[in-house]
């Protein structure tokens, strides 16, 4: 791993073949090879995906492959998997796929088989969410908890979140569900506006359980119980945590038995399989929620055996890298075909983001490439009707991930079938676009061709499942994660740590005091200024 990776004989290659390929369009492609549409098309756990609207041909992907041995990006997978300490600045091991672990599985964390305890945690979860949904669990008046509101930010509330909105259609409706992250006061208002104190649970999801956010909203949910229920031992019955840190979780005053743990060698964005997804069991059922984790553990059986040229997550990895790097494409738009999906880009957003926006390589020397894709998206159709203009006519190169499914989950088949069309139409257009001579023969007048006219060849992949369930979201999570972590391979950074985060709160810890004392001073003259004017804003009110 010490030459520069763009010194490696295998990326000038790569080099060497893009400038080849200059000028060939996806439609010289589709020309020249009619076949490409069978041959680019993977499987893996239930998803297929489409690469033949990728700008590549088989030999990109040879050439691809040979860059992915030369990076060692399978080595590196089975060290994940063994549980070696790949993230190298916290020290510590990367094992989120022991989460979604079949029970009998053996997965060795320092000499210790992880998946007991996995499964542990997963059959106290199991306990407390039945107990909430048959009304066995009641609050300290004694009423059926009908309200369940998450507390947490980042990696303990995006995947809740998400998984809570992709999977409302199996979750209970007799229920109400809520997240709160933002330390806007708005944000904890609008949940409880209209909920009941005495029905109501809150789960506070911290990994540190030390996270600003999370904690000035779980404070300030307990007052909110406390001034109605009274009294303090029904934070017993109102409060759960799912956390690493028992004694914070002890401080707080949420007892043991209602704390749900995991490990430090499970990473926020990588959590939501862990007891972070408490709400979802509660949400979906045990039942669902497992069948959500056999979803995940498909896809790393798949990740850690398909053979490279076969392998789903791995070549969807590494078109990324020829996008980004090669093509010179600087973000990623994801345009999730399905309502229910539409918390799923903020969600990858973090995963990919937080993972490999890194600037320098694991010894620290700063990287001599682009690192990660800026990631984007809103679900279709809407998204149609306003940011695509630029994907199809702009000037920048944006790689799209369309994500659709055969089956509808309402009862609105023709409905679903006009959603499904318009993803099919997407794809197409953004592809072979459409040429002056199309314009011309329907009888555009020549003044207007070059307003109406798409250039096409923007790639694009689809990915296509039967139908959105939980197995199939487990899939597609894992999916995206271990795509994160071959392109990480590639660029030979740590997408597991996430140091770049803690300046700002180091900073705004110093100015909250500021604030409160009145002053500001001692920083740039632009933030002392800002801060200045918001205190004489703050007096005027
Ligand atoms: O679960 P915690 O410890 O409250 O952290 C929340 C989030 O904050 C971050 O550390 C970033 O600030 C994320 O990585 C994490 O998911």
């Amino acid at each position: 791993m010490s030459a520069p990776l763009t010194r490696l004989p295998e990326w000038q290659a790569l080099t060497a073949h893009r400038d080849a390929l200059a000028g060939r369009t996806l439609a010289d492609l589709f020309a020249a090879d009619p076949a490409r549409a069978d041959r680019l098309g993977l499987e893996g756990a239930g998803l297929f995906a489409d690469f033949s609207k990728q700008r590549v041909t088989e030999e990109t992907l040879r050439l691809l492959l040979d860059l992915a041995r030369a990076r060692d990006v399978t080595g590196r997978r089975d060290a994940m998997f063994a549980g070696e300490a790949i993230n190298v600045t916290e020290n510590r091991a990367v094992l989120h796929v022991a989460l979604r672990a079949p029970k009998g599985a053996t997965i060795l964390h320092e000499g210790e088989n992880v998946v007991p305890a996995v499964h542990d945690v997963l059959e106290r979860m199991a306990d407390f969410a039945d107990a909430l949904r048959e009304g066995r669990w009641r609050g300290h008046s004694g009423a059926r908890i009908r309200n369940v509101v998450s507390i947490g930010i980042g990696g303990s509330d995006l995947g809740p979140v998400m998984a809570y909105e992709a999977l409302r259609g199996f979750s209970r409706r007799d229920m109400v569900f809520r997240f709160v992250s933002n330390v806007d006061g708005s944000d904890l208002a609008e949940a409880l506006h209209d909920l009941d104190p005495a029905e109501t649970l809150f789960i506070v999801c911290s990994k540190t359980f030390t996270t600003l956010e999370t904690l000035t909203n779980a404070h300030a949910a307990r007052e909110w119980c406390l001034a109605a229920l009274g009294d303090d031992t029904a934070i017993a019955r109102h409060f759960a945590a799912v956390s690493t840190n028992e004694s914070e979780v002890r401080k707080f005053g949420i007892e043991p038995a209602q704390m749900f743990g995991f490990w430090d060698w499970v990473g926020g964005r990588y959590s939501m399989d862990s007891a972070v997804g408490l709400s979802t069991m509660i949400a979906v059922g045990p039942e669902n929620f497992a069948a959500m984790l056999a979803g995940f553990h498909a896809m790393d059986d798949h990740f850690r055996t398909a053979p490279p040229e076969r392998n789903l997550p791995l070549i969807m990895g590494l078109i990324g890298v020829w996008n980004s790097n090669f093509l010179g494409a600087e973000t990623v738009a994801v345009l999730p075909y399905a309502q229910y999906l539409s918390r799923f880009p903020a969600y990858l957003q973090q995963l990919t983001m937080e993972s490999n926006g890194k600037g320098v390589t694991l010894s620290g020397a700063p990287v001599d490439h682009d690192t990660g894709a800026i990631f984007w998206g809103e679900p279709g159709t809407n998204g149609q009707h306003s940011f695509y203009q630029l994907l199809h006519q702009g000037t920048r190169l944006v790689p799209c991930d369309f994500i659709g499914f055969c089956e509808p989950l309402s009862a609105r088949a023709d409905q679903h079938d006009l959603l499904m069309a318009n993803m099919f139409a997407q794809g197409e257009a953004l592809a072979f676009g459409r040429s002056a001579d199309d314009l011309r023969a329907g009888g555009t007048p020549e003044w207007l061709i070059p307003h109406r006219l798409c250039p096409g060849n923007r790639p694009s992949t689809t990915i296509l499942a039967q139908r959105l369930d939980p197995g199939t979201l487990g899939a597609l999570v894992a999916l995206y994660e271990h795509c994160v972590f071959t392109q990480g391979a590639i660029w030979g950074i740590d997408s597991f740590d996430q140091w770049g985060v803690e300046l700002g709160k180091q900073l705004a810890t110093r100015i909250i005091d500021e604030i409160r004392l009145g002053e500001a001073g001692g920083h740039d003259p632009s933030t002392d200024a800002l801060i200045r004017r918001y205190l004489a804003g703050k007096a005027r009110t």
